[in-house]
């Protein structure tokens, strides 16, 4: 629902690269005044004077209830409602910075889609960790959402989540608007693990795309994926049906179709035969299952769940299994398993 123009909502997005941006102009449609974070001042300059951000999101023009600054005081004061899109790896050192200057009362919302290095922490836990919040003050939003797609206005789903139904409504009505439409629920595990795991899948789509296999190859490694996204985050928590929901199947299509999606682009350079360092010099925007592969398998390992398809995406990073290799299921496999 739009808020009045009269009284917009004054919300803070840290990050300016393509989610984050993307994200301010679906904040910005949906009525509120938009303060965007960008590390680079002569990006920011870009977006408030031309309503551009030429690099992440070419031909786009953005609304105009939105303005950016390097500076992060100015961005955060009186923020009623913080998003954060920057790459995983880098959430907890950005938390460090903000925590002294984020409003007191302000509901905290993770766009990303990692988990983190080292602890295998979900983003949420982060930001709870480094602010030192509640449930109740921290959500986050999933599903099917190619950046670029959404910047052009096509017609998007997205799920909101949080702990408390009042924080996941609040937040998913201000990130609403005629072409993007929040739902909500309150399994933050599912959600969260649900945008991290098809990344995974995904990269192994790309994989077998740049091999050159075809249709029966990605539809199975698409339903198994599913199925060991699933096991996954139930063992963690999660409700079985958020798998089978937006944050889920939704941005497991989203992901293993598009050639927008980063994470489908790595795996298609690794298919043709680049190397894990040749891909990561290629790509100039963030591949999160790159870094989420070795965390998952850990976090995998501690509860005992087999994860097939992620072990050989991670052993054609290492560069132990051939791209031609990789398939839905282990080939040590000698015994029909249940599906
Ligand atoms: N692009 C997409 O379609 C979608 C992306 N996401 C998620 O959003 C998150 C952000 O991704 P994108 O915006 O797409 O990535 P991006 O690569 O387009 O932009 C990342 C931004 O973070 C900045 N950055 C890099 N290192 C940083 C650091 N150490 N500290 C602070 N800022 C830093 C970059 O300058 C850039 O502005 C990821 O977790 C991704 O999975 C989620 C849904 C859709
Ligand atoms: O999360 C996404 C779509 O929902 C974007 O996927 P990539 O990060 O692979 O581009």
């Amino acid at each position: 629902m739009a808020q009045s123009t009269d009284s917009p909502r004054r919300v803070a997005v840290l990050g300016s690269g393509s989610w984050g941006t993307t994200f301010a102009k679906i904040l910005a449609d949906g009525g509120s005044s938009v303060a965007m974070w960008a590390r680079r001042p002569e990006l920011a300059r870009e977006i408030s004077q031309s309503n551009r951000n030429s690099d992440y999101l070419p031909g786009i023009n953005l609304p105009r209830n939105i303005w950016a600054s390097a500076r992060l005081p100015e961005v955060l004061e009186g923020a009623e409602q913080v998003y954060l899109s920057v790459p995983s790896q880098s959430l907890r050192e950005n938390l460090r910075i903000v925590r002294e200057i984020i409003p007191e009362d302000a509901l905290v919302v993770s766009l990303m889609k990692g988990v983190e290095k080292g602890t295998g922490a979900r983003m949420s836990e982060v930001i709870r960790q480094e602010l030192g919040l509640g449930g109740e003050r921290v959500a986050v939003a999933s599903g099917p959402n190619l950046a670029l797609e959404i910047a052009k206005e096509q017609p998007t789903a997205a799920v909101v989540s949080s702990e408390s139904i009042d924080t996941a409504t609040a937040v998913a009505m201000t990130a609403t608007n005629p072409y993007f439409r929040s739902f909500v629920n309150t399994d933050v595990i599912g959600t969260e693990f649900g945008g991290v795991l098809k990344n995974l899948i995904a990269v192994a789509i790309g994989i077998v795309d740049g091999v050159g296999y075809g249709e029966n190859t990605k539809a199975s490694i698409i339903t198994r994926g599913l199925a060991e996204m699933t096991d996954f985050a139930v063992a963690y928590g999660a409700r079985p049906e958020t798998l089978s929901g937006l944050a889920g199947l939704g941005d497991l299509i989203a992901t293993c179709e598009s050639s927008l999606s980063r994470n489908n682009t790595a795996g298609r350079l690794l298919g043709q035969g680049y190397s894990y360092s040749e891909v990561i010099k290629q790509m100039n925007q963030t591949a999160e299952g790159l870094s989420s592969v070795a965390p998952v398998l850990e976090l995998a390992l501690a509860k005992g769940v087999q994860m097939p398809i992620v072990s050989q995406v991670a052993e054609v990073l290492a560069g132990t299994l051939n791209p031609r290799d990789i398939a839905p299921h282990l080939t040590t496999d000698e015994l029909p398993q249940g599906e």
